[in-house]
């Protein structure tokens, strides 16, 4: 495996995948002229993804699991290829939206075969995954330039669609000459981490972690899609400001992905840098939502651009497929069907808060904002490192759990015996029998050591399965 030359084709995925994230928005002119339809259903076509998305990230995200990274990859190249260029050329509604519904899965499919990859590449904390975010704004920054460049020499739009497919076209060659490293293979050291890790702990951070697969990706969308407007009816500021401040989250964005990448690969604990993007994202949310002074709202959005869009989602991710090693692509659907439900919610939520103010549409932003601190403090708190002593009882508690509900389990069989002696009218104590016990004991016992000492729990346990005998003995015999 040539881990330059894969990364390097992995993350070309991702600009194109950039590209196809807004190709049909920034397209919906020439495409509603090309269909004779109205912008409305263009819109409507764009749903597609959404939907896409939504069927398929769980199920491929499992598949991945069985079948590899690899194939994952080249479906999703396929079905993104057979989008870019069935669009370019489709008139019917019907096809396009099924169209648009194989980008969902193009971009399900790659997920699950590129953020595994890098993890299963071993490289640390999984920061190339951070790195993907960069190659999406690169995509996303260049379309609606290539989009402007076309329009302005009145040149084909299609041929937007055909340069993305293009891109993939070569960069299939290149993906395949590459061998992937094996499928959920786990680090040593990440497995004994997470074998310490009590089971309650790890619920309670893949609930935290799940909660946040839809906080953070809300959080952005809901940004991008109102910020403009908002500012412009709240506080007058003009167009061109309004939109600088999506431009400005753009920049923020990418410098985030960059630093988040370096601290990183530094070593800095994913779970603080987490609580501390979180918390400065809400404090810049804070600002923007109330500030009318242009600066200081510039200055909060390219922060909140930095802490909420700079890569802080996929390093959620890193996090919770580090806690099941095993199912890498089950997790990443998992958290990107949350994501994706977000993707179809917020909008619709925020559409309907609209109709009362756009502030509130806004401000809406603050409650997923705190929503998604809290569920980081508490993946945070479920993860944090335990003293050893701490640790090691809750093991034994564990252990203990076990035991008690095999005793119950053991009692009840000595009751039955109980009952048998009785009516056979044998002793309770049965001295062979319990030479027996002990011998099969010691037979059993892994460690020498330990030998002597389970048998004497084993004789306190059968005294006691005598006393407990005897005491139902009496009570029937009082019922007689
Ligand atoms: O095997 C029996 O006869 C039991 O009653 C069970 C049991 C035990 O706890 O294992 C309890 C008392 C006897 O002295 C021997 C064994």
């Amino acid at each position: 495996m040539n881990r330059k030359t894969l990364s390097l084709s992995l993350y070309l995925n991702y600009f194109v995948h950039g590209l196809g994230l807004l190709i049909l928005a920034q397209n919906m002119q020439s495409l509603s002229q090309h269909w004779q339809t109205p912008l409305a259903t263009v819109s409507y076509v764009v749903s597609g993804v959404g939907i896409g998305r939504l069927l398929a990230y769980f199920i491929l995200g499992n598949l991945s699991d069985h079948f590899g990274r690899k194939i994952f990859c080249n479906v999703g190249m396929f079905s993104y290829f057979v989008f870019f260029v069935g669009m370019a050329f489709v008139t019917n509604i019907q096809v396009a939206y099924g169209l648009a519904i194989l980008a969902g899965v193009a971009n399900s499919a790659l997920d699950a075969g590129t953020y595994t990859t890098f993890i299963e590449m071993g490289g640390r904390q999984g920061s190339a995954n951070v790195l993907l975010k960069a190659f999406i704004s690169a995509g996303e920054f260049l379309l609606p330039l290539l989009v402007a460049l076309l329009d302005s020499n009145g040149w084909w739009y299609g041929w937007s669609f055909l340069v993305a497919a293009a891109v993939l076209l070569v960069n299939a060659v290149l993906l395949n000459r590459q061998t992937f490293p094996p499928r959920n293979q786990s680090d040593p050291s990440l497995m004994a981490k997470q074998q310490q890790l009590s089971k309650p702990r790890r619920l309670i951070a893949a609930i935290g972690l799940a909660g946040y697969g839809y906080t953070s990706m809300a959080l952005m969308i809901l940004y991008t899609q109102w910020i403009s407007l908002f500012v412009t009816k709240t506080f007058g500021f003009s167009p061109v400001l309004a939109h600088g401040l999506l431009s400005l989250y753009s920049v923020g964005s990418i410098c985030g992905v960059f630093v988040l990448f370096w601290l990183l690969r530094r070593g800095v604990a994913e779970t603080k840098l987490m609580v501390e993007m979180n918390v400065g994202s809400l404090v810049a949310l804070l600002i923007v939502s109330y500030s009318s002074l242009s600066w200081l709202s510039m200055l909060a959005a390219l922060i909140f651009g930095f802490t909420a869009a700079g890569g802080v989602m996929q390093v959620g991710l890193n996090l919770f497929i580090k806690l099941y090693p095993h199912v890498k692509g089950g997790v990443t659907g998992l958290y990107f069907t949350f994501g994706s439900i977000a993707s179809f919610t917020i909008p619709l939520i925020t559409g309907w808060l609209s109709k009362q103010s756009l502030a509130a549409a806004l401000r809406f932003d603050l409650v997923i904002g705190l929503a998604g601190v809290l569920l980081v403090l508490m993946t945070a708190l479920a993860l944090r490192p335990q003293s050893s002593l701490v640790q090691q009882r809750q093991r034994i508690n564990q252990i203990d759990s076990q035991i008690v509900a095999l005793l119950n389990e053991r009692f009840d069989t000595v009751t039955a015996i109980g009952q048998l002696k009785m009516r056979e009218q044998l002793p309770i104590l049965d001295q062979q029998r319990e030479a027996r016990v002990l011998s099969q004991v010691a037979q059993r016992s892994q460690r020498m050591a330990h030998t002597p000492y389970l048998q004497a729990i084993y004789q306190a346990i059968m005294t006691n399965s005598r006393a407990y005998q005897a005491q139902l003995h009496g009570k029937e015999e009082e019922h007689d």
